[in-house]
């Protein structure tokens, strides 16, 4: 299976609208790609607070538009990264859009665990409350976003759903970049499973991005990793890889659920 993780900018000197166009045509470079990920809040940036309820749109808005035409022109399933939408219903959310290769939105995957403590995404973006799994030919697929990262349940939840492979996009701060490479390779080492993350390069809303996008096999092995600028960082992986591993070294087998919490001491 060939993976192409677009790792771009969001840098505020260019306008949504003409990243959309920039990065609609570095998908239909990627034509050949099975699968083509992009990273999170591409079009606003994931620190750019200010930005998330003036650039919300809809699900099927001016993004969605462009990147399930963008994945049609170029065959390819693409997890298009997120977008901050506009639920006309409730809150706005941090939602992740997964096309296939005709165009059709397959999956959307409104953020679980919300960035931010007591100020941005935290509190003005509202928690997806259901995991999200997508069949693509040969694999299944997890969807998680940036700070999920941290939350190895959630991973084990896809997994319990049958994910084999799954998908991060995120815009993950440089200064914690040690964290990113060493949960990635932990997400995939516990789960047995391929894990592949797509961050952003640059600096947006003052907060320098770790970039250093990267691919893990379910031996916690990296098979690719990105720079810190912008760059479409290309990997070939074998789905079939994920059921040998579990099959060999079945750790997933001896799980014991329900252990007894003793209460709190403190
Ligand atoms: O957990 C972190 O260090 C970064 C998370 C983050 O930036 C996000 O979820 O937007």
């Amino acid at each position: 299976m060939r993976a192409s993780l677009i790792q771009i900018g969001a840098d505020e000197g260019e306008s949504v609208e003409s990243r959309r166009c920039r990065v609609a045509s570095l998908v239909r470079a990627e034509a050949g790609a099975d699968l083509v990920v992009l990273p999170e809040l591409w079009t606003t940036g994931a620190f750019a607070y200010e930005r998330f309820a003036t650039e919300a749109e809809p699900l099927d808005g001016p993004t969605y538009e462009a990147m399930a035409k963008a994945a049609s022109d170029a065959g390819v399933w693409l997890h298009a990264g997120s977008i901050p939408e506009r639920d006309p219903e409730g809150p706005l959310y941090n939602t992740s859009l997964v096309f296939s290769p005709a165009g059709e939105l397959v999956a959307a995957y409104r953020k679980i665990h919300r960035f931010g403590f007591d100020k941005g995404e935290a509190v003005l973006m509202g928690a997806g409350t259901e995991l999200v799994t997508v069949s693509l030919p040969g694999t299944t697929v997890g969807v998680a976003t940036c700070y999920d990262l941290r939350f190895p349940e959630l991973f084990r939840g896809l997994v319990d759903a049958g994910a084999e492979t799954i998908v991060v996009s995120a815009g993950w701060p440089e200064r914690r970049r040690a964290h990113w490479t060493l949960l990635a390779r932990a997400r995939a080492v516990e789960n047995q499973a391929y894990v592949l993350a797509c961050g952003t390069a640059g600096t947006h809303a003052g907060v320098p991005q770790a970039g250093h996008s990267i691919v893990v096999d379910p031996w916690g092995e990296v098979l690719a990793e990105a720079g810190g600028g912008e760059e479409v960082l290309r990997v070939e992986f074998e789905p079939a890889k994920v059921g040998e591993t579990r099959e060999q070294f079945p750790a997933l087998k001896d799980r014991v659920l329900g252990v007894a919490v003793p209460p709190r001491r403190d």
